[in-house]
């Protein structure tokens, strides 16, 4: 309380000062017997003497240099508004000017207000606070930063936002005449009736309400299509960085609250621009409008229609800082909800296989509980707010048809005036509530874009990738004291100072038990991860020093459980690869034993897969992989487990063929020993150590890990 007092003692002393000499030049013009109005030039000197006297008493009152330097605009605001509306109102034609030697208190009080108003409204809105400042005005001033480079991201559309803009203007002017002609009308329909003054009361009217339909019409459809054009392009920008990220990322970030932050979240940051700042500038452009025309009409009424202003801001001030957190909350819950309802639904066959139905639909009964309790939250809240509110309108409604009453007894306002008047200051409330609110609801909906930006901003946690891309490769592959651990199980090693190699144009096998830590090999050949210690080499050179699109184009790698996309047995062979032909993927068909199955398929090679390749078995969607694989003509071809789902002749098959690709490196890792009897070299591999190598023969003959755990080293023999 006393802090706030301390906060008010400067303005109220400056306001006291500014009415001391307003007292004397009026004590002047009394004692002088001056008549006429002063003039505008001569309220300019006036008031930019006044500017310097407060001016500088300002600077010298004892104050934080942030709170001095709000004071300083506010001096400047209420000495200059008055002279600045004086001298508008001289330029506008058919307008009443004021014959007093100076302007009467009502004015003198109403700008004074108005300043003041103006200031409090700059402060809280716009202006930046100086540092050290709480948690929550922070907090505040990052919304205002997301705000704007929300807004940044709109400027391509610059185009179309100007011309929105431009009927926006045209709509509200419209919008704001109408009333004064509808009182226009009800005066001449009330007095003695002219014919002529109606027809062109009630002409202007209908061409007002025309012209603002119209534009307004233009003013949304331009809204609708550069809101459509910044989600679009965010969308895009979003989803390429995503897919550059590295797969700790994805392991981390779930896809249910990725896409969320895909679609909703990117919805949410275009609406916070594109549809606030359209309201927000109608309401601008209309209050400001509203103003004029009110003052024009009774400076009484106006003062009174804006008390309701301050007492809204602070009404909406306290329901915004309490409905942010809960926004925030809600989104959050949201995004979890989407999550689960995802995961159950994408491992439905799971569920129902555990029988894990009841306790899926309880944790989907509680998620929806937790957002049912902040929603509920919210709307107390909005119906505790709206309540006030109401009475608070209400209030300022009866008393100004109470001043109105008085005015048009004194012959002060006509009657149409009053009606005019009523009708501004309902929308005027409307329009300064929208004002208010619509600062709050863009600071809220901003919020949603915190995570998007996150996401745009994010850099994958990578080594850059190299130059190199050399026209002959060799192929051979090696791991030169390799350590490696997941991100989300760091206290587990998965692979122990690994040193391997795997020797060109040969086929290398990875064997070991489960967890032994080969897939891990793979995973670092493919480079989906990085190693934390030693390096993992191809020709002697490290991994990344190679450019992404050229490793990609040298080395394929089929996993044990691949995954196709929906579309055609064609596309899916041919993925990724531009100018591909039928015959080379016929060719590859052939060579992965798919060729015969593809041909019994209803459409043949333009069969439909299904999602993720679901309308085939396990061991036909390897087949499938391996032939997307081999069209790739790979110098390096990595297999993990990637023949186990075949029946035992198509294994045969796809394996004589790769074993007979001619200069290929090829990599396998494989439970069948007939597989890997074939190898050039075995490496054994047991809790992320390599532990043996040789050639089956020379393993047989060690009598080691590989001779003792053969049965399960391959127990599908
Ligand atoms: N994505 C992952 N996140 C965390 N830990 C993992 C992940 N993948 C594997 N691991 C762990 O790393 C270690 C090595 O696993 P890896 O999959 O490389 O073994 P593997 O020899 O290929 O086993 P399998 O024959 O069963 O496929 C294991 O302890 C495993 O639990």
């Amino acid at each position: 309380m006393s802090g706030t007092l301390a906060l008010v003692k400067p303005y109220v002393f400056l306001l006291t000062f500014d009415a001391l000499l307003w007292l004397l030049i009026w004590l002047s013009v009394v004692s002088l017997g001056v008549t006429n109005s002063v003039g505008v030039t001569w309220l300019w000197c006036y008031r930019l003497v006044c500017w310097a006297i407060l001016h500088h008493l300002a600077l010298l009152i004892n104050i934080e240099k942030g709170q001095q330097m709000v004071l300083v605009r506010w001096v400047a605001a209420l000495c200059l508004l008055l002279p600045t509306y004086e001298t508008v109102k001289t330029l506008i034609p058919f307008t009443l000017q004021n014959n007093c030697p100076v302007p009467d208190v009502g004015m003198v009080a109403l700008c004074a207000a108005a300043a003041s108003m103006a200031c409090l409204l700059w402060e809280w809105v716009f202006h930046d606070k100086a540092k050290g400042d709480s948690g929550k005005q922070i907090k505040q001033q990052e919304a205002r930063a997301l705000l704007m480079r929300v807004v940044r991201y709109s400027y391509p559309d610059y185009l179309y936002l100007g011309a929105a803009f431009f009927f926006l203007t045209l709509t509200a002017l419209g919008e704001t005449y109408i009333p004064i002609y509808i009182g226009k009308v009800i005066d001449i329909l009330s007095g003695t009736y002219d014919h002529d003054s109606f027809l062109s009361a009630i002409g202007l009217l209908g061409l007002f309400s025309l012209g603002s339909s119209l534009f307004g019409g233009l003013r949304g459809g331009m809204f609708m299509c550069s809101l459509c054009r910044m989600n679009k392009r965010i969308r895009h920008m979003l989803f390429q960085n995503l897919i550059r990220q590295e797969i700790t990322f994805f392991e981390e970030n779930k896809p249910g609250s990725l896409s969320s932050r895909l679609i909703l979240d990117t919805d949410k940051m275009g609406r916070s621009v594109a549809m606030n700042v359209n309201v927000l500038l109608r309401s601008l452009v209309k209050t400001t409008g509203m103003l004029w025309l009110m003052l024009g009409l009774s400076w009484e009424l106006t003062l009174l229609a804006c008390v309701e202003m301050p007492l809204a801001v602070l009404l909406q001030n306290s329901y915004n800082m309490l409905s942010q957190d809960l926004s925030q909350q809600l989104q959050d819950c949201q995004a979890e909800t989407q999550e689960l309802a995802g995961e159950v639904i994408g491992a439905v066959r799971t569920v129902r296989s555990l029988h894990a139905e009841q306790q899926e639909l309880r944790r989907y009964q509680e998620a929806l509980d937790k957002m049912f309790n902040i929603k509920k939250r919210k709307g107390i809240y909005s119906a505790v707010h709206l309540l006030l509110r109401r009475t608070v309108t209400v209030g300022i409604k009866v008393l100004m048809l109470l001043v109105g009453r008085a005015l048009i007894a004194s012959q002060q306002l006509s009657m149409g005036s009053l009606l005019s008047f009523v009708l501004y200051q309902k929308d005027m409330a409307t329009n300064m509530k929208h004002l208010v609110y619509i600062y709050g609801d863009m600071l809220n909906t901003v919020t949603s874009s915190v995570k998007v930006f996150q996401l745009l901003d994010r850099k994958p946690r990578m080594k850059e990738e190299g130059s190199l891309a050399p026209k002959q490769l060799e192929g051979k592959l090696a791991f030169h004291k390799v350590t490696f651990s997941y991100h989300s199980r760091q206290d587990v090693q998965a692979l122990r100072n690994v040193t391997l190699e795997i020797a060109a144009e040969r086929m290398t096998a990875l064997v070991g038990l489960s967890g032994g830590g080969k897939s891990s090999c793979v995973s670092l050949l493919q480079r989906l991860y990085e190693p934390q210690g030693g390096e993992v080499l191809l020709d002697g050179e490290p991994l990344h020093h190679y450019e992404h699109r050229y490793l990609r184009s040298k080395m394929a790698v089929v996993s044990q459980n691949p995954v196709l996309f929906s579309g055609s047995v064609r596309y899916n062979i041919g993925y990724g690869l531009k100018g591909c032909s039928e015959e080379q993927v016929k060719e590859a068909a052939k060579r992965a034993n798919a060729h015969d199955f593809i041909c019994l398929l209803q459409d043949g090679y333009d069969t439909d897969v299904g999602e993720c390749g679901d309308q085939l078995s396990a061991g036909q969607k390897q087949c499938i992989a391996i032939a997307r694989a081999l069209v790739r003509r790979p110098q390096i071809l990595i297999l993990d487990e990637a023949t186990s789902s075949m029946d035992v002749n198509t294994q045969e098959a796809v394996q004589a063929v790769l074993n007979g690709a001619e200069g290929q490196t090829v990599l396998v890792i494989a439970h069948r020993l007939q597989t890997v009897e074939r190898a050039d070299h075995i490496i054994v591999m047991d809790n992320g150590e390599v532990v043996e190598q040789g050639t089956h023969q020379q393993l047989m003959e060690m009598e080691g890990q590989y001779y003792r755990l053969r049965e399960k080293l391959f127990p599908e023999d």
